[in-house]
């Protein structure tokens, strides 16, 4: 895809998983043991939790019907006893701080589950965006350990799995985390002790390794999987699974290592695009080459535009993994906005000081800060780089175009406030010598509660700027809107606030688009 893209916030998380300009969601579950809430939960796994929610969310998919699937249903489903434990929730809670207008929680969940396998030492799992959010729970039918085989066997047919895949799915969730006696004491007993105070008996002896240890073990007889040789024949489901065709499939996994990881990778990818029919999901987001990262226009004190933000680049190949980011040149060269280029309009990006990772390749942020005198304007840019000093340049012009970027309205972030008395003030500049501006407003989207889910729903109110006055530029004026920063009342600090900026003049839209949260005081 190009930028700016509806799911330009996602490929950033996708992308950037340490250091500056950091997604956050791998640090919930880096290293793969890692616990839940910030590593405080003796025992327990996060990214073996994600996979557990996000199966037994898509758990409720329906093939006859098309309903179901990966839909955050399971936010209303967590008092079902399918889904005992504190697991499913806490992993919920982490997951809404990454909800936004361009976020799903279920989006979130598919891209957390794929961040920590691949953390994790697994596969990697193709991303895709698009999923919405269910409004209630689903049917109530996520097998459970008690169950016979056949049971299992209809209820993985019904969400569109036979016998084999079956086995894969149960063996690529079960190489990860473990049982739990405080929430399964019919499957696992005298586990609990003082650094274990969930009991947890993990499902192999690499239980933070997504490997095919689950199935090696198996084979040879030395399984240590509490619900394949648990003393409770009943709740032995995996034994039953993973005999299911003669062990075939398991006899398979143990032999190859690479085997498992590519089924996995394949099974894990349709479990996590199984969505309502009605769901069209996104082409495979990968991380773009070229990018550019919180970068945005406003007017100086001088009158002049200043464009400030960073450049990011990222590449897969060992000239990327070996490069000193001080050493890339790194130049953005504009058009104005007539469309014409000169030689001036060029500035050189300086490398951020802080160093970046990726769980994909290798990621390198610039930091942009540019003066454009308003009267000339920017219509887009494009991107000249290399790895180092004396490499060829490349062009990156985001698929051709360029990169796009409008200089009518712009945000004023230096300007913009909260009051004490929660509301938000949003300042923005608008050009005036482009005719009669017809319509001009901020649209900002907050979080509430999503009642009866512990996640949250998005809120998008438009509030009229009003044209305040002039500016430092005799091109643009000054326009403000004040609104409450909690417009229902019923808002939740949980989730991401972002906000549009946006212009109408002659017919065409203007938009200063995804600015962050306001937190300066007024
Ligand atoms: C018949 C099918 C299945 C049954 C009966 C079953 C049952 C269970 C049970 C009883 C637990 C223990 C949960 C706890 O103590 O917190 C568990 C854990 C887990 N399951 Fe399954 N499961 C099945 C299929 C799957 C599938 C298909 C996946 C993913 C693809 C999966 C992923 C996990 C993971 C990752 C855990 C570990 C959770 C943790 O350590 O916190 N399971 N499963």
């Amino acid at each position: 895809y190009v930028w700016p893209s509806p799911y330009d916030f996602l490929e950033d998380a996708y992308t950037v998983s340490s250091g500056f300009a950091d997604g956050g969601i791998v640090d919930g579950v880096n290293p793969c043991s890692f616990e839940p809430i910030g590593g405080r939960l003796a025992g327990r796994q996060a990214a073996a939790e994600w996979l557990r929610l996000a199966y037994h969310d898509s758990a409720t998919y329906n093939i006859e019907t098309g309903l179901g699937g990966l839909d955050a249903s399971i936010g209303f489903e967590t008092n079902r006893p399918q889904n005992i434990g504190r697991s499913m929730n806490d992993s919920l809670v982490f997951f809404a701080a990454f909800q936004s207008k361009t976020s799903s929680m279920a989006d979130v969940m598919a891209l957390g589950v794929i961040l920590a396998i691949k953390n994790c030492g697994g596969p990697s799992i193709p991303f895709r965006a698009g999923r919405i959010d269910a409004e209630s729970g689903g049917p109530e039918t996520v097998p459970e350990p008690q169950q016979d085989l056949e049971s299992h066997t209809s209820a993985f047919a019904l969400q569109g799995f036979n016998v084999t895949e079956m086995i894969g799915l149960v063996a690529c969730g079960h190489t990860i985390g473990g049982v739990h006696q405080v929430d399964f004491p019919l499957s696992v007993e005298g586990a609990i002790t003082s650094s274990n105070p969930d009991g947890v008996v993990h499902f192999d002896s690499t239980f933070d390794s997504f490997d095919n240890r689950i199935a090696t073990q198996w084979i040879d007889g030395t399984s240590v999987d509490p619900l394949a040789v648990g003393f409770n024949e009943t709740t032995n489901s995996d034994a039953r699974i993973f005999a299911a065709d003669g062990n075939r499939t398991m006899q398979a996994f143990a032999q190859d290592p690479d085997f498992f990881s590519a089924q996995c990778g394949s099974l894990l990818e349709r479990m996590l695009n199984t969505v309502p029919k009605t769901v069209q999901l996104s082409e495979v987001i990968e991380p773009l080459p070229v990018k550019p990262f919180e970068l945005f226009a406003s007017l100086a004190s001088n009158g002049s535009l200043v464009l400030s933000g960073y450049v990011r680049i990222f590449g897969t190949s060992a000239a990327a993994a070996a490069a000193s980011p001080a050493n890339m040149p790194v130049t953005l060269n504009w058009k104005d906005r007539n469309g014409r280029t000169n030689a001036s309009y060029s500035t050189s990006a300086v490398a951020v000081s802080q160093t970046s990772g990726s769980l994909w390749g290798s990621v390198h942020f610039f930091q942009v800060s540019a003066a454009i005198d308003a009267s000339l304007g920017i219509s887009s840019f494009v991107v000249d780089w290399a790895y180092d000093n004396s490499g060829t340049l490349t062009h990156s012009d985001n698929g051709g175009a360029g990169f796009p970027f409008q200089d009518v309205a712009l945000h004023q972030p230096d300007k913009s406030c909260r009051g004490d008395d929660l509301t938000t003030t949003i300042y923005a500049v608008i050009r005036n010598d482009m005719g009669p501006v017809t319509d001009a407003y901020v649209e900002y989207t907050s979080n509430v509660n999503h009642v009866g889910s512990i996640s949250v729903k998005q809120v998008t109110i438009r509030a009229p700027l009003a044209h305040v006055g002039n500016s430092t530029s005799l091109l643009y004026d000054t326009y403000n809107a004040t609104f409450p920063t909690y417009p229902d009342g019923t808002q939740t600090d949980e989730g991401r606030i972002t906000f549009d900026v946006v212009a109408v003049i002659g017919g065409e839209t203007y938009v200063s688009l995804s600015n962050p949260e306001v937190f300066a005081l007024c």
